[in-house]
């Protein structure tokens, strides 16, 4: 299927997404989602969390603001979401940085995500190779972490995402990269994790999690790149990415996602 009638039918679809994020992500993911056009619901606490997933197309789980009450939601509702046969997607943020981060997103990766979705320098330190990371910020190429999102993805059977001037998808055996998107962005706190709830609309569709991803991330860059023209700095780059979120049409998308396709098992 292509991206397009992905985006389709998720705007016919609404999908409910249950997002456990980060304090700084909430609003701002919550906001990228509604534009979107799907249904956001920041639901973490444990004794709600797994009966939540049940009901959610997708969850998706964000270690950015860590704490004990934040690991038993995610454990919680990790175990609802695979009870029911839901998708979900993996955000190491800063994995990289302290041991509790290095600790929980690597029990997280053995829970086997549907789709992780990271920065290179995350992405790097989850596969256990040297990072270069400060903090929640990247500080590695995309390029320099393709091998180890390959190795990564082998590993959880899933989909690894590496995102950053060019994103890159694999599967353990297909792999894009993705252009377009904005040098704003990265200057915009949480886009990325707001990404990571995207990526788990479109894989609440239930369709293939690589197309669903790849879809995810080339609806980002082409509404990046749209938001682009016309703003002058990050401030201004904000609404019009909301606004190019909601307006791009499916045909659009399709014309003017920079896809490149590396390998092709199908
Ligand atoms: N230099 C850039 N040029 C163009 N687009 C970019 C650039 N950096 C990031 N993007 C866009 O932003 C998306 C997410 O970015 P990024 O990889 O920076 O997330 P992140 O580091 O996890 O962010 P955060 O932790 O702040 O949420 C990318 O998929 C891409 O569309
Ligand atoms: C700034 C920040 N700190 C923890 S999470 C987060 C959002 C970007 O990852
Ligand atoms: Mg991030």
């Amino acid at each position: 299927m292509t991206s397009g009638a992905l985006l389709k039918e998720l705007r016919q679809t609404n999908p409910l997404v249950q997002c456990i994020t980060n304090y700084v992500a909430m609003n701002i993911a919550a906001n990228v989602l509604l534009a979107a056009g799907a249904s956001p619901a920041m639901v973490s606490d444990a004794e709600e969390a797994g009966e939540f997933a049940g009901l959610a197309h997708a969850l998706t789980v964000n270690i950015g603001t860590l704490s004990g009450p934040f690991v038993e939601g995610m454990r919680a509702a990790i175990a609802g979401a695979q009870a029911a046969g839901k998708p979900w997607v993996l955000d190491p943020v800063a994995c990289q940085a302290t041991g509790l981060r290095r600790r929980v997103s690597a029990e997280l990766l053995a829970r086997q995500p549907t789709v992780v979705r990271g920065n290179a320098s995350e992405i790097l330190s989850l596969a256990g190779e040297t990072s270069r990371g400060q903090g929640v910020d990247g500080r590695d190429g995309v390029e320099v972490a393709e091998a180890a999102a390959r190795a990564l993805a082998r590993q959880t059977g899933g989909v690894v995402a590496v995102t950053g001037a060019v994103d890159f998808v694999t599967d353990g055996s297909r792999a894009v990269r993705i252009g377009g998107g904005s040098p704003w962005m990265p200057l915009n706190t949480a886009l990325g994790c707001s990404l990571t709830c995207l990526c788990g609309a479109y894989v609440g569709l239930g369709g293939d999690p690589f197309e669903a991803t790849v879809a995810a991330l080339s609806h980002y860059a082409v509404a990046g790149s749209h938001a682009h023209e016309g703003a002058t700095g990050p401030g201004s780059f904000a609404p019009r990415f909301l606004d190019a979120l909601h307006n791009l049409a499916p045909e659009a998308l399709d014309a003017g996602a920079e896809l490149r396709v590396l390998e092709d098992a199908a």
